[in-house]
């Protein structure tokens, strides 16, 4: 086997299925340059023929004599007819994805000779017979998708360690679900005659009887009257942690009173400044302890306040005021200092307060610290930032300026972070984020980023993760917290870089535009893999996100580097990938090597034109009909 046998299957392959390989430049010696065919090494490893108006069998002596390939998806075609019996010889096949497909018969048991096998989606076609144990020889199996078929009689036994996705919803099958699959969600047995965990009891389980050593049968209900020692056990844990619970909340309430009582002597402070030291109490708090004390706001602007002497918007010598970027002035010093707050979360240059004014506007205020800088040099800087105006960027309202007291107000934005909507609640009821949020979340967060690099060559954001890129209630990416790296002194916490500074940078101060390339590879990758580059997983062996996603690209694992949320509901891999691949050229080591920002807003565009392409070939009624 060599390329040109490659070629030779391929061309086969074209004659049988036809559709968009058609377009192939067959003059050109090498296949590896034909759309969706991808080489290594002089071997064609990767077919991807996604939605490519295929249709026909797949006949023995095409795919088959392909014995290097690694990775076939001819999802969304429309190939019919039986699996090629032959498919023994893909010995390093890992992937393969035929779904959306009207594939007949039942699965060839050469498929279970392919022991690299991660990835098999069969769903969606109209496979047939029962589903084989054989599934059992692929030991590496991550996800078995046979939804959407015909198959019928019982569920396998499937002793698959790594098996994270199955689903056999929806086809003909009967019986009980084997202990082994009891751990899968419910949707993944929907629509069969099936029972037993996590479905309903079998029929006449719940009355069975329970076989007695003797032989004597023993009726259940009989049975359940005793309690075990270890259900006695529980139910008095139970009980003890129910009654600390109780206590703790009770706990928590009395606190929430207190503090309370505490914010109308803030606002009592800022009229006697005298009491000063009770209003710094409170703030300290939240400062240590995160809590959401409710307010917080005001008392940081009380104690400012209290320095200046006078609050209020009345200006003149000496005295403070909130300073508005833009003709719009909603509120006061005395309306934020009114307003009902709560701590968002404590990040490098300060802590981040959600305000709700009485007139209903709310807004986010951000209580820098460590300002290092003179007040002259701060409003020039700042008024810079305040210049700012694009829509993926999170606008600074105002800011407030006093010896003591830095306070940024900006828009608040509802969806929270990025970073939380990623690693948030994985739990049930969690949105899954499929690739049309994703990809649009980095084409929006990349063209923030390009403008603040537009707007001269020495500007650039500094700060970019994924807890700077907030979201509006559409899911439309707005980056925040720019420029203030120049505001404050060197950083205390590590925190702040982590996973995304660029190697070559050694004071954060000081980022190039090149330096924000890599931070906005990083945080691609954290979108494509759900892996924060923070993961203890990674730093435990000492590997950044970026080199992890290379080791495995390297590999030709790819498809193991993708978040399974993505995989899961996504016809649109090709796109995936070239995602992948623009986040690998982000982060590359040299900053010469990686692109401008603009340039990577083009590829993102590109590549979310074309996979909008794909789902729309996909529903279009005349592929479907002929
Ligand atoms: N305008 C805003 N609207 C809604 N949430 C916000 C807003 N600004 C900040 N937050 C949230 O408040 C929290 C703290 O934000 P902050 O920017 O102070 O720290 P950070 O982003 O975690 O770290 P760093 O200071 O290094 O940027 C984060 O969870 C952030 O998502």
């Amino acid at each position: 086997s060599d390329l040109n046998s490659d070629r030779n299957a391929l061309l086969a392959l074209r004659a049988a299925v036809g559709g968009r390989t058609f377009f192939w430049n067959t003059s050109n010696a090498t296949p590896c340059n034909w759309a969706g065919v991808s080489c290594e090494n002089n071997r064609v490893t990767v077919l991807r023929l996604p939605a490519s108006s295929l249709s026909g069998e797949l006949p023995s002596n095409t795919i088959s004599n392909l014995t290097r390939l690694r990775t076939i998806s001819l999802r969304f075609n429309r190939l019919s007819g039986p699996l090629p019996s032959d498919l023994s010889q893909l010995v390093e096949l890992r992937n393969l994805y035929l779904q959306d497909n009207h594939f007949t018969g039942s699965i060839p048991s050469s498929l279970f000779s392919l022991h690299l096998m991660v990835r098999l989606d069969l769903s969606n076609n109209n496979f047939s017979g029962e589903i084989p144990s054989g599934f059992n020889n692929l030991t590496r199996l991550r996800s078995l998708l046979l939804e959407n078929n015909q198959f019928s009689g019982s569920v396998p036994e499937l002793k698959l360690p790594k098996l994270e996705q199955f689903n056999v919803s929806a086809n003909n099958l009967n019986g009980s679900i084997p202990k082994s699959l009891e751990g899968m969600p419910v949707d993944a047995f929907a629509g069969n005659s099936l029972c037993g965990k996590p479905l309903h009891v079998c029929p006449g389980d719940a009355t069975q009887p329970a076989i007695a050593t003797d032989g004597i049968a023993i009726g259940n209900a009989h049975k359940k009257k005793k309690l075990s020692g270890g259900a006695i056990a529980g139910i008095v844990v139970g009980s003890v942690v129910g009654f600390l619970l109780l206590l703790l909340i009770l706990f928590v309430l009395c606190r929430k009173r207190t503090g309370n009582n505490a914010r109308s002597v803030d606002v009592a402070t800022y009229k006697h400044p005298e009491t000063e030291v009770a209003v710094e109490k409170p703030n300290a708090d939240a400062e240590n302890g995160g809590v959401n004390d409710g307010y917080s706001v005001a008392a940081a602007a009380a104690a400012a306040m209290t320095a200046t002497g006078r609050g209020g918007e009345s200006g003149g010598n000496g005295i403070k005021k909130l300073i508005f970027f833009g003709s719009d002035r909603l509120f006061n010093l005395e309306d934020l200092l009114r307003a009902s707050a709560e701590v968002l979360g404590k990040g490098t240059f300060g802590t981040a307060y959600k305000a709700v004014l009485e007139m209903g506007t709310v807004v986010a205020v951000k209580r820098l610290k460590d300002v290092t800088i003179s007040e002259m040099e701060f409003r020039e800087k700042i008024d810079r930032v305040g210049e700012m105006d694009h829509e993926n960027l999170v606008p600074l309202r105002a800011y407030y300026y006093s010896r003591e007291e830095k306070l940024l107000v900006y828009d608040y934005m509802p969806m929270g972070s990025l970073s939380a909507l990623l690693h948030g609640n994985k739990g049930a009821g969690r949105t899954p984020l499929n690739w049309e949020v994703r990809s649009g979340i980095a084409l929006g967060t990349a063209r923030g980023v390009e403008y603040l690099h537009s707007r001269g060559s020495s500007i650039s954001h500094g700060n970019i993760k994924s807890s700077n890129v907030l979201l509006t209630k559409s899911y439309d990416a707005r980056v925040s917290d720019f420029g203030l790296a120049q505001l404050v002194g060197p950083p205390t916490s590590p925190t702040r870089v982590a996973g995304y500074r660029a190697p070559e940078v050694t004071d954060p101060r000081r980022v190039s535009q090149k330096a924000d390339v890599y931070s906005f590879g990083v945080l691609l990758l954290e979108l494509l893999t759900g892996k924060a580059p923070t993961h203890a997983l990674l730093n435990e062996e000492g590997v950044d996100l970026p080199r992890w996603v290379q080791s495995i690209v390297r590999e030709q694992w790819t498809s193991e580097v993708f978040d399974l949320e993505l995989l899961r509901y996504q016809s649109v891999e090709e796109e995936m990938v070239q995602l992948l691949q623009l986040a690998i050229d982000c982060a590359a080591q040299y900053p010469d090597h990686r692109p401008s920002m603009s340039e990577v807003c083009e590829r993102i565009q590109e590549l979310r034109r074309s996979s909008l392409r794909v789902t729309q070939e996909q529903s279009d009624p005349v592929n479907e009909s002929d």
